[in-house]
């Protein structure tokens, strides 16, 4: 049995812009086991995001394949991809939460297109928001949350359809260490209840080293080095992949000198 469950295929992707063209992913392939958290590190511009946006689909990859379950998601019709896109749960750096929506709302939003009638989804809604310790603020509004607190919101709001796959865009890099920490504590956790497969894209090594199993290292739109995380960072073979760990030494090394514990 195929241990993998996405797969993407010499995926590429190029934006036009006043007839230039700029190719942003080179043939990219990355095989992602069923229940792992797999990273996707690089430095700003290198294409993240927009792999991430190609896996859901929120944009048309030019060529290549993206396997997702066994299925090809660049294959899909306009009504297919809908149902298929409930499976792909994602959260972001801004949390991109409904401002004049209750945390309770924000959650339900996307059950609304689902087939539970209005008690079931109370049910899912309130379920999803203690998951999430959030229970005391079910009724309050964005602008009366903090950071990770919002992002609690962006979690249990990606996670309301039951989703086989999470995709993280920069998620903690608005958050401050520790809340960082609480997110993805949260995040591993989800990942083991569900068993749910957590794709993360982020530029900070040490959210990679804590949560991800597997890495890899994108820069310039190719994919430079992959393996277990541990592996791609102690030896790493890229250039991004070097200065990415220098300069987390070098941090490292100025947090001692003032006197910070390690
Ligand atoms: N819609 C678009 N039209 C034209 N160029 C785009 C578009 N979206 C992204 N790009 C370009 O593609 C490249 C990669 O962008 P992308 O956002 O994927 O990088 P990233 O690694 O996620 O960067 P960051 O960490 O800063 O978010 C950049 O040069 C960007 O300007």
């Amino acid at each position: 049995m195929d241990k993998n469950f996405i797969h993407v295929i010499n995926l590429t992707k190029s934006f036009y812009t006043q007839n230039k063209k700029i190719e942003v992913l080179k043939n990219i392939n990355l095989q992602i086991a069923k229940g792992d958290i797999y990273g996707i590190i690089g430095f700003s511009g290198a294409g993240k995001s927009t792999l991430v946006r190609c896996i859901n689909r929120l944009e048309t990859p030019d060529s290549g394949q993206i396997l997702i379950g066994g299925k090809d998601i660049t294959m899909l019709s306009k009504s297919e991809l809908n149902e298929e896109r409930k499976k792909i749960g994602m959260i972001f750096q801004t949390f991109n939460l409904f401002d004049s929506k209750t945390v309770f709302q924000n959650i339900e939003y996307p059950l609304k297109s689902s087939h539970k009638n209005k008690s079931e989804r109370k049910k899912s809604v309130l379920e999803l928001i203690e998951l999430v310790g959030l229970t005391e603020k079910t009724y309050d509004y964005p602008s009366q949350l903090s950071g990770g607190q919002k992002q609690r919101v962006g979690i249990a709001r990606a996670l309301a359809n039951k989703p086989d796959v999470l995709l993280c865009d920069e998620a903690t890099s608005a958050l401050d260490p520790q809340t960082t920490l609480a997110i993805l504590d949260l995040l591993i956790d989800i990942k083991e209840k569900f068993g749910i497969t957590i794709l993360m894209i982020s530029h900070e090594v040490e959210v990679i080293k804590y949560a991800c199993n597997h890495v890899a290292v994108i820069e310039h739109g190719s994919i430079k080095e992959k393996g277990s995380t541990l592996t791609v960072l102690q030896n790493p073979q890229s250039d991004t992949g070097k200065i990415f760990t220098k300069v987390e030494q070098q941090l490292k090394e100025e947090w001692i000198l003032k006197g910070g514990v390690v």
